[in-house]
């Protein structure tokens, strides 16, 4: 099963792969495609399930790892030996595990919002189980509370996402997230990496997860986002955009797409 994508850019640029979060599609990096299509060549895709990418086939289960191999595909199809990555939350820990699985193909990393694990297995399984059963209206009831810090007025369309994503689809990466944890991984990440956390973010607050991540991830460097919650760069654009852009500048070594 192939991922949904969409490549946007001049086509002789170097790539930078932009992953979405649970619930959320392409659309999540929306906000950053003007400023990174003036020197990049941005790939974004939809998770299983999310925006157009099919859910998984007959209920089945996702891993990270099984979401990284889906992206190389993509980039194999594309002809895209060496890239840039930035992801939010679940797309962040897709980075983390092509990093560790395919290092000497991930030339920068930046990782928004995310943690090498996500809390307690049992809640995702209760989440996964939920959504299998009712839907996902349960999950999207809440999701503006999760995504964002009080106050922000411009969740809709991100809410809307979740409320077009497949159950089957949601539940799988729900499953993923589950089993996901890189903790003790995190040392053997070469690649040059930005760390971007929301100050207000719930799920993956900067304190036991951002924080993680910069502090056991080699060559990594940790900015917090004042006024951002679980979505930083959607909330705070200008902030997130700056902070990528810088690093994308100061790690890309010109090596060739
Ligand atoms: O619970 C949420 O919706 C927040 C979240 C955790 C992992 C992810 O990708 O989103």
């Amino acid at each position: 099963m192939s991922l949904y994508h969409e490549v946007d850019g001049p086509g002789d640029a170097p790539v930078v792969v932009l992953g979405p979060s649970l619930g959320t599609t392409t659309g999540l990096w929306a906000p950053q495609l003007p400023a990174l299509t003036e020197r990049w060549r941005v790939l974004r895709y939809d998770l299983p399930g999310h925006g157009q990418s099919p859910p998984p086939g007959g209920g089945r289960t996702l891993t990270v790892g099984d979401l990284a191999a889906q992206v190389l595909e993509i980039l194999d199809a594309e002809g895209v030996t060496r890239f840039a990555y930035a992801g939010v939350s679940l797309g962040g820990a897709v980075g983390a595990a092509l990093a560790l699985s395919a290092p000497d193909r991930v030339a920068s990393l930046i990782l928004c919002c995310t943690s090498p694990r996500f809390g307690p297995p049992e809640g995702w399984h209760e989440r996964a189980a939920l959504v299998r059963r009712e839907g996902v209206g349960p999950v999207a009831e809440t999701a503006a509370q999760r995504w964002f810090a009080p106050g922000f007025t411009g969740a809709g369309p991100y809410v809307a996402m979740l409320r077009a994503t497949d159950p089957a689809g949601y539940a799988a990466c729900c499953d993923a997230l589950a089993a996901f944890d890189v903790t003790d991984r995190l040392a053997r990440i070469t690649a040059p990496t930005l760390v971007i956390a929301g100050a207000e973010d719930v799920p993956t607050p900067p304190a036991g997860h951002g924080d993680v991540l910069a502090d056991r991830i080699p060559d990594a460097d940790l900015v917090v986002v004042d006024g951002a919650g679980h979505l930083a760069n959607a909330e705070r654009p200008g902030p997130v955009t700056g902070a990528i852009t810088r690093h994308l500048d100061r790690t890309w070594k010109g090596l060739p797409a």
